[in-house]
């Protein structure tokens, strides 16, 4: 090598260094600045990568300050992450296969399976990380026989409760779409997907966030059922084009909105939720939204957020609420208006308006996540050991167990993988600014 070309090497070397450190201190000096937009099109996600490939945002960009939000370095730095944040980890293959078994569905006895399920809520963790009965109840879940069948009233959107044996009650939250409608508009729009409550509680199981309800798939016969509906219900069952159908009663219902048995097998899909028993306390998200385009939440306004809101919220909650964004995040439900406690902590109720667009990150629902700069230690652990594809692996796998599979097209699988890395950006970003305090 000529002296030449050797210093032209190590100047290189020197300028790269240089344009990567600038392009961190740069990230992280943004890290806490206002958002401008809240969610990102996989077309401005490939257009902001292209950027950093070739190495010239940042430095062309800076006078144009406003354009680089939070979400933008998020999106940046996921393109620069370590490839501990790229590859598999081995360790997740061990806890795969413990799922799977766990997973399984088995063979119950319908008298004692639901005083099981309802012996395992401990605060709000709502199931056992390792116990084969788990298959029981998601089997029973999916085939004891339903003795009655009513309206919920919970909620604004239809929901029937149906009784199974020994007087179990369960919530069944029916179809609405096929697996590749997909959800335009704001992030809260459409209704509940019921594939979404059935994912997210397997997600919950893989992120050890044990939290949402036990849910299983179940095809019911509505015009079996009608004769165990209760009056009210039956008044809402109309019977269209020879099928029998249902809209309920409920602050969303109407009578042109409905559900009903389908013209192949005559059995309406829908996802089946064990009711978590104990007392179960409302309290508004902090991170609400206003629901309304023009007006802006105090937290979509205000950098210094996350300070005002520790002082009120006890710091478990917070931490809860921070796992809580992290999981909403993956599957896209930017609808938490509320949040549930049991015994005092969070429980991660009403899944329903996860995987809507498997094109569109909207990067807001973290904001917990970057306006605090915590996670808790065992959350972000857990997160490092399903990188690399193993997340969606494990999910797809767990999700073949239930009678309902397919529950998701492929995009939505690869969705989650790409917002993984996004969770794994913002913490580092995090870490940059705040170093290991960031981890609780
Ligand atoms: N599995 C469950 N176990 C216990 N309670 C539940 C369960 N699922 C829902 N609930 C209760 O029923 C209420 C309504 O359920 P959910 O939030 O899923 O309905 P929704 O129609 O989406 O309501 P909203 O329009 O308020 O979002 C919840 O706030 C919760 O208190
Ligand atoms: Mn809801």
């Amino acid at each position: 090598m000529t002296n030449f070309s050797f210093y032209n090497l190590v100047l290189l070397l020197c300028l790269s260094f240089v344009i990567y450190y600038s392009l961190n201190i740069y990230l992280f000096n943004d890290l806490q600045s206002t958002v401008s937009k809240s969610d990102f099109s996989l077309a401005e996600h490939h257009a902001l990568s292209k950027q950093v490939t070739k190495g010239n945002s940042f430095s062309k960009n800076t006078t144009s300050n406003s354009l680089l939000s939070v979400h933008k370095a998020i999106v940046v730095k996921s393109k620069i992450l370590k490839p501990v944040f790229r590859n598999k980890n081995p360790k997740y293959i061990a806890i795969k296969q413990k799922l799977l078994s766990c997973f399984f569905p088995k063979t119950y006895n319908s008298s004692s399976v639901w005083k099981i399920a309802n012996s395992w809520p401990n605060a709000n963790v709502v199931f056992p990380s390792t116990d084969k009965l788990i298959g029981a109840v998601i089997n029973a879940l999916t085939t004891d026989s339903i003795h009655s069948m009513k309206n919920s009233r919970r909620g604004t959107q239809l929901k029937l409760v149906l009784e199974l044996t020994n007087s179990q009650l369960v919530l069944f939250k029916p179809s609405w779409y096929s697996r590749d409608e997909i959800m335009n508009g704001s992030v809260y729009s459409g209704k509940d997907r019921h594939n979404s409550e059935i994912v997210s509680f397997h997600l919950a199981a893989i992120l050890n966030l044990r939290y949402t309800p036990i849910v299983a798939g179940r095809r019911i016969s509505l015009r079996d059922s009608i004769k165990y509906a209760d009056a009210e219900l039956q008044q809402t069952m109309p019977v269209v084009n020879n099928l029998q159908c249902v809209y309920g009663v409920c602050h969303f219902c109407k009578s042109d909105e409905i559900v009903c048995d389908d013209q192949q097998n005559g059995t309406l899909e829908g996802a089946v939720l064990f009711t978590i028993p104990g007392k179960i306390i409302k309290y508004r998200s902090p991170w609400q939204r206003t629901y309304k385009e023009q007006l802006k939440a105090e937290w979509e306004k205000n950098d210094n957020y996350c300070a005002l809101i520790s002082k009120k919220l006890n710091f478990d909650v917070l931490l809860d609420l921070i796992d809580a964004a992290i999981f909403d995040f993956l599957i896209q439900n930017g609808d938490r208006h509320h949040y549930e406690t049991r015994e005092n902590r969070v429980l991660l109720l009403d899944n329903g308006k996860g995987f809507g667009n498997p094109f569109v990150d909207h990067i807001d629902i973290l904001a917990p996540l970057y306006q605090c700069c915590y996670i808790r230690r065992t959350t972000w652990e857990r997160l490092l050991i399903f990188s690399g594809g193993a997340l969606s692996e494990t999910l797809e796998e767990l999700n073949k167990l239930d009678s309902l599979y397919p529950l998701l097209n492929k995009n939505h699988y690869v969705a989650i993988e790409r917002r993984l890395l996004y969770i794994y950006s913002t913490v580092e970003l995090c870490r940059e600014k705040f170093g290991n305090k960031t981890l609780k």
